[in-house]
């Protein structure tokens, strides 16, 4: 059956909505950035950029890096971004864009999220990789979804009695990366925990300047949560929800961000911008492998 016109909407030229992208413009791997200047710190290394193409805060650049094709988008700030841009790039793959139906063949993409994060653990500092074995989302937006066979009521319930969660706020949801991409990025050089993908970066990361928020102790309770040896090692914005509707999708996902913060102990990174090209070298010499 054909997605309504209100639904799947396509612009004049026939590229999808807010990414402006048509399928030819998309390679099956892709590193998703939040910041839209990150793009070019990244293809700045490629051999040839095929495309470059801007809508909003999503810029998309594809090309050849070391003669394998890659896409690099950005996705800008939060979760509502990501449900913005995971169900745009899997539309173009996976929905057949002159009849609107969804393509009997599907596409897995592979996913790499390369971003910036505060951690909430002394043991990941500031100028070190983590990398997310899981996506805790605070956001809510996963609800809106059937997710309830890709999340994890055990370490979820334990989490909300531990920190004695306020109802008022959305229920956490923890989802699982790839397992295939976390053998591929992990290191000696990454740590692996749980991130907590949080719905603002002030009050929702328990920072505060002029405003109280509703639970000052919550970033310690967070902080002394173990669930089996699980523990949330960082706070950002997008990972759970790339998380939850790649699983949702079918595609390969997997997050990677440079510790710029340390909320434990207070301190910030003195060069974040060397620490983010490290991150992105690093990136790209795994990523030949996939
Ligand atoms: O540096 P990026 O990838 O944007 O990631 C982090 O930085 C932004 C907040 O400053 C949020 O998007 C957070 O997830
Ligand atoms: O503390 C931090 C640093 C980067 N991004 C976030 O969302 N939080």
């Amino acid at each position: 059956m054909a997605i309504k016109e209100s639904e799947l909407i396509l612009n004049p030229d026939g590229s999808v909505y807010h990414l402006n992208l048509k399928p030819e413009h998309i390679a099956h791997t892709i590193i998703l950035v939040g910041d839209q200047d990150r793009v070019s710190k990244i293809t700045k290394y490629f051999d040839s950029v095929e495309y470059s193409i801007q809508k909003r805060e999503f810029k998309t650049e594809t090309g050849l890096y070391k003669g394998k094709r890659i896409s690099v988008v950005s996705t800008g700030i939060g979760c509502d971004n990501i449900d913005i841009v995971l169900n745009e790039l899997d539309a173009l793959v996976n929905i057949d864009f002159e009849t609107r139906s969804i393509k009997k063949e599907l596409t897995t993409l592979n996913i790499i999220r390369v971003g910036t994060s505060g951690s909430l653990q002394k043991e990941v500092p500031v100028d070190s990789f983590a990398l997310s074995s899981y996506g805790l989302d605070f956001s809510g937006m996963l609800h809106f979804y059937n997710i309830e066979n890709h999340r994890n009521k055990a370490f979820e319930s334990a989490f909300v009695t531990h920190t004695q969660w306020n109802a008022n706020k959305a229920l956490p949801v923890l989802i699982h990366n790839s397992k295939s991409l976390e053998a591929l990025f992990s290191s000696e050089e990454t740590s692996a925990g749980v991130t907590a993908t949080a719905s603002g970066f002030y009050g929702p990361q328990g920072r505060v300047l002029r405003l109280s928020i509703e639970d000052k102790d919550l970033n310690d309770k967070i902080h002394s949560f173990n669930f089996e040896g699980l523990k949330v090692i960082n706070f950002e914005m997008e990972t759970a929800a790339i998380y939850g509707l790649s699983a949702l999708l079918g595609h390969n996902a997997l997050s990677l961000n440079a510790i710029i913060a340390n909320r434990a102990t207070g301190e910030f990174s003195t060069d974040p911008g060397k620490l983010i090209e490290r991150l992105i070298t690093y990136t790209l010499n795994r990523i030949l492998d996939l």
